[in-house]
């Protein structure tokens, strides 16, 4: 379980996120949704000790952030950034393997296990062996989704429930490895491995892929509730500002798409 209560963070006067309160105790797969600079980062960073509050308070397991060591809190939680840079010419294979170095306990052998699964399914044989900096973009953000996935691996029992933060996962993703990722993560969920907490734009792919949303607008979460709940048109329409709608295809599929420039919300004296 993870428990905030009234979080905030600022910097140099300026409120970046305004007081919020967030609980996740059962396996579910979270979106954060809304614009640009809307505090979405901000907000992953401070749910997943990326950055300290200005106020309020974190918990996991009931157990205050402030109490964790780095070591231990690792094998509950791992964050994946949105920058992928690593400041050193690691080949991919030792940075997968750095992703293990907080289970001295484990055997090899299961290292060995866990890091052969996950390499073939998510198809990264053919650069295990290339330099990390020398991927191209979306190769990286594969890369580093192994990583955070084998970062959480451990033998045996599956609880207490863990938690993947994951920062805008399909930048640079071609379609197929976006799907492939998402719906990995959602298996992660559905396999009560644990929960998922991803920023992302793709409203649709949201709309697909999540149980829950927090809707976020200049620094405040304004809404966070079930998917269905949350992804109305006419809020989306409203925070985004640009007009939304949603469609439903005759197999039941729901899309959402913006009013074509036919209908009235553009000045057509300007096309
Ligand atoms: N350390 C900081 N110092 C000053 N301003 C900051 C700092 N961190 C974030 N901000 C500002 O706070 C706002 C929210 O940033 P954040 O990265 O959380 O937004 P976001 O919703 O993730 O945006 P995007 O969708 O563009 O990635 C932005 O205007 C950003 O410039």
């Amino acid at each position: 379980m993870i428990e905030a209560k009234q979080i905030s963070f600022g910097v140099k006067g300026k409120q970046i996120l305004q007081p919020v309160d967030f609980t996740t105790d059962k396996e579910e797969f979270v979106v954060i949704l809304g614009p640009n600079g809307a505090g979405k980062s901000t907000l992953v960073k401070l749910l997943s000790s990326g950055l300290k509050q200005s106020s309020g308070t974190i918990s996991y397991y009931g157990k205050d952030l402030n109490e964790w060591t780095l070591d231990n809190l690792s094998k509950y939680r791992a964050y994946m950034h949105q920058e992928s840079m690593i400041a050193s010419n690691f080949t991919v294979r030792e940075v997968l393997e750095m992703a293990r170095y907080r289970y001295p306990e484990t055997k090899n052998q299961f290292n060995k296990f866990i890091m052969d699964k996950i390499v073939t399914e998510l198809n990264l044989h053919s650069f295990l062996e290339m330099e990390f900096n020398f991927l191209s973009g979306g190769e990286k953000q594969r890369v580093q989704f192994g990583r955070v996935l084998l970062q959480l691996e451990s033998e045996g029992e599956i609880q207490p429930i863990k938690y993947l933060f994951l920062d805008e996962p399909l930048n640079n993703l071609d379609v197929r490895y976006q799907i492939e990722l998402l719906k990995y993560a959602r298996k992660f969920v559905d396999d009560k491995r644990g929960s998922v907490i991803v920023v992302m734009h793709d409203i649709n792919l949201c709309y697909q892929y999540a149980d829950r949303v927090l809707l976020m607008q200049k620094g405040k979460v304004i809404m966070d509730g079930r998917v269905d709940e949350v992804m109305n048109p006419q809020i989306l329409s409203e925070t985004y500002q640009i007009e939304l709608e949603q469609i439903q295809a005759l197999d039941g599929e729901v899309f959402y798409r913006h009013v074509s420039y036919s209908s009235n919300l553009l000045d057509k004296s300007q096309l």
